[in-house]
């Protein structure tokens, strides 16, 4: 399939070359090429078990190809220094219940490897980015759903990734903190951030300049929300979405 990016942008902060993964000898990724551009808000759509997770898996070098190669910032993966400038948002939160979300983030900013003021500065400003400040010292145990969520993505940014890459970052979450939680990333994006985000909501899918469709492990299609509703005839996104999956919904 074509990828519909004039090839005249600049490099891809992320290319996959040919791209497969193979698991107990089930093909979960067929040979797979696309590529994210520097600044992009790259969404990537699919039915459950199409192969999202595993791709931006991939993407940053926490699972490795069977076949073809990636190459994120300009380096191959896998790579720890390359690993080290993206920020990564898993579908389940990795926190301590037991800590209060200081302790947690403060945990993970050591891991990081930031040290004294500069650790302590940026700890506030991604609570305060998440609208968590006040709740600092609660346990995250006496956390809500949405709360942990906020959480996670305030620990993917702690480092002021350049890459960040989130996997399905607003399910469980009402619509006013969705909202507050796209605000966000659309600042990050106007600061320069790429971002790589999968989602099964089409409004969301909507807000990305660029949008991987993907089915039982294939890549059926790659474009702008306009360019992909313009090629199929199709008024929403949805409606591509149908087209392409025969029926199957997000
Ligand atoms: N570690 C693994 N071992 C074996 N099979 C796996 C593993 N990880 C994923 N799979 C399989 O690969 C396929 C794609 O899974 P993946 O999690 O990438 O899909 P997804 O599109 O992200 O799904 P969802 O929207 O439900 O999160 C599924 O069939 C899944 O069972």
């Amino acid at each position: 399939m074509i990828d519909m990016k004039p090839s005249s942008m600049n490099q891809p902060v992320i290319a996959l070359r040919e791209v497969s993964k193979t698991y107990e000898k089930h093909t979960v990724i067929h040979p797979t090429s696309f590529s994210v551009q520097k600044g992009d808000m790259f969404g990537m759509l699919g039915p459950s078990g199409s192969g999202k997770t595993t791709t931006i898996k991939l993407m940053i070098g926490m699972e490795q190809p069977d076949t073809g190669e990636v190459i994120t910032l300009g380096t191959k993966l896998p790579n720890l220094q390359v690993f080290q400038r993206i920020g990564y948002m898993a579908q389940s939160d990795a926190l301590y219940h037991e800590l209060s979300a200081y302790e947690n983030i403060d945990f993970f900013a050591s891991l990081y490897g930031l040290k004294g003021a500069y650790k302590k500065e940026r700890i506030q400003a991604v609570l305060e980015l998440v609208n968590l400040l006040p709740h600092a010292k609660k346990p995250i145990h006496q956390f809500s759903g949405g709360m942990k969520r906020r959480l996670s993505l305030a620990i993917a940014l702690l480092h002021e990734p350049e890459v960040l890459v989130l996997d399905e970052p607003t399910v469980g979450i009402d619509p006013v903190l969705r909202q507050s939680i796209w605000k966000t990333l659309n600042e990050l994006k106007m600061n320069g951030t790429t971002i790589v985000v999968t989602t099964h909501v089409m409004d969301e899918a909507e807000q990305c300049e660029r949008i991987a469709l993907l089915r039982d492990g294939r890549l059926i299609a790659v474009g702008s929300p306009d360019e992909l509703k313009d090629q199929h005839q199709a008024k929403s996104l949805e409606e591509v979405f149908i087209q392409f999956s025969g029926g199957a919904r997000a």
